[in-house]
């Protein structure tokens, strides 16, 4: 059975940022991840992380003004100072939330400059941090319009340009899905240099349930595989979130109140 972890930036938002780590323990989540955890300090997370006796298993680094359209510092040229100051921030946080990844957001950018640009800062981070994993994600250009990332095999192509121990890909089948066309062709190409997966259903990203992707055999396969990683919900809740979690009844039931 895989190791599921609940995303905190999208599910459990019924709740207070640090009461959704109980929360997450209670619906029998094993692990949590958290994309922006920069506006709260980090030792009150860890506190919330502590007390609920999960695992972190994924942050990202930061991306300074989400509202105003930052997704990443890491492929926009001429930022590369603002870059190393924000992988500085997520190491910090990673200090006290031992997260088992960091995902580095590439950013808007396109073109040869971008790209030159975030060969050499990921080749500054995974020098800067060698003991710590660190992820890119190829993200869709519907949901997210010109983010440098957005197609498995330029990732593929980095990656094997790089062979960086501590650097891997992070899978979200529900980008794959949106990327491809077909999400377990994509992971039986990729699956070798990944070390974190996110799932969502494909139909309006909510539940990862019906919809073009079939969970249970895709959650089997990484059981026959011998996936070790984790397995994150990274969807909306099309409701309230526990009233979604039928899902996860089969590999993890809630802890009895
Ligand atoms: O959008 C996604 O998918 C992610 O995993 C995020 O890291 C982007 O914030
Ligand atoms: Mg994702």
């Amino acid at each position: 059975m895989p190791k599921f972890a609940a995303n905190l930036t999208l599910l459990f938002t019924e709740y207070p940022l640090t009461d959704r780590f109980d929360a997450a323990r209670r619906a029998g989540f094993g692990g949590v991840e958290l994309l922006i955890p920069y506006d709260t300090p980090a030792p009150e997370l860890a506190r919330a992380l502590r007390d609920s006796g999960l695992s972190m298993v994924l942050i990202n680094t930061p991306a300074p003004d989400w509202a105003a359209g930052d997704r990443g510092l890491a492929a926009l040229p001429g930022r590369e100072a603002a870059f190393r100051d924000s992988f500085e921030l997520s190491l910090d946080y990673a200090a006290h939330l031992s997260p088992d990844h960091i995902h580095i957001m590439a950013g808007l950018a396109s073109g040869a400059e971008a790209h030159a640009t975030y060969l050499r800062n990921l080749s500054w981070a995974t020098t800067r941090a060698p003991q710590q994993s660190l992820t890119i994600e190829p993200i869709n250009s519907i949901d997210m319009p010109g983010f440098f990332l957005n197609d498995f095999d330029q990732a593929a192509d980095i990656l094997d340009q790089f062979k960086a121990p501590n650097l891997s890909l992070q899978f979200d089948a529900y980008h794959a899905h949106r990327i491809t066309g077909d999400m377990p062709a994509t992971w039986a190409r990729h699956r070798h240099r990944t070390r974190h997966i996110q799932i969502a259903g494909t139909e309006g990203r909510h539940e990862p349930t019906g919809g073009a992707i079939d969970y249970p055999t895709f959650f089997a396969l990484l059981d026959a595989q011998g996936y070790t990683g984790h397995v994150s919900a990274e969807y909306l809740p099309a409701a309230k979130t526990e009233d979604g979690l039928g899902w996860l009844w089969p590999y993890s039931a809630p802890a009895m109140p």
